[in-house]
């Protein structure tokens, strides 16, 4: 049974506050922290890239760094995001036009490969071949490219059909999801949480994370009864 993990997207206007907020997240509860690339390419926004990730690795021991790359050409970057110490690779299937090779480059330098959907591709984009490839699906429930977005509702089906595919696969949902759209996605399947604004505006991010994390838990469970 897939188990839950809380991935924080990291909010932050400088260093300091990053990696504080990193070290906050972990022990708060968070497993994972999301950390957001974005090129000015593949999406609108420019946000942090290799060097910004390996200050961050060095300064939080012990970090899983579950790094989403938002950008143009994937290929290009995993021999950089390896050497600063990302865990999980996560590319854009939309910007590859080989899912197969890109998840063996990723896994021989020793990453997780992640595969994303955006909203508007459908799950049946993913092969057999590629989720089982994979290390874990990411189905995007805002467009990719900043936080703070509403979750698109007509996203979760796509939960559904992917957990209904692959019982055992780490499936990430991203965007706009917290205590109000947990419920849905959980029940949906996925098992990897990623949330900005609903952390890191509340008052009491721990509780935030320990709320998802038993919502992901007790929907597993249930879902593993079936
Ligand atoms: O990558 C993205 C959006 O591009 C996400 O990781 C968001 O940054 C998550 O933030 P919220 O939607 O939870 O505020």
């Amino acid at each position: 049974m897939p188990r839950a993990i809380i991935s924080p997207s990291v909010l932050a206007s400088d260093f300091g506050q990053l990696t504080a907020e990193c070290k906050r997240m972990i022990k708060g509860g968070a497993e994972w922290l999301h950390m957001d690339v974005m090129d000015g390419h593949f999406v609108p926004n420019i946000t942090m890239g290799a060097p910004i990730l390996s200050c961050v690795s060095k300064s939080v021991p012990g970090i899983f760094m579950d790094c989403h790359m938002m950008v143009a050409e994937p290929e290009k970057w995993v021999n950089d995001i390896a050497d600063a110490g990302g865990s999980l690779y996560t590319f854009h299937h939309e910007a590859t036009s080989d899912p197969l090779s890109l998840i063996d480059a990723i896994h021989e330098r020793k990453m997780k490969a992640g595969v994303a959907i955006s909203p508007d591709t459908p799950s049946t984009a993913i092969t057999d071949e590629v989720a089982e490839a994979a290390d874990m699906l990411l189905v995007m429930t805002v467009y990719p490219g900043r936080g703070g977005q509403k979750f698109i509702d007509r996203c979760v089906p796509k939960v559904t059909e992917l957990r209904a595919r692959f019982p055992d696969k780490d499936i990430e949902v991203d965007g706009g999801v917290g205590p109000k759209t947990i419920g849905v996605c959980a029940d949906a399947g996925s098992n990897v949480i990623v949330a900005g604004t609903a952390i890191f505006g509340a008052e009491n991010p721990e509780q935030v994370i320990a709320m998802l994390k038993s919502t992901v838990n007790d929907a597993q469970a249930r879902i593993a009864k079936k």
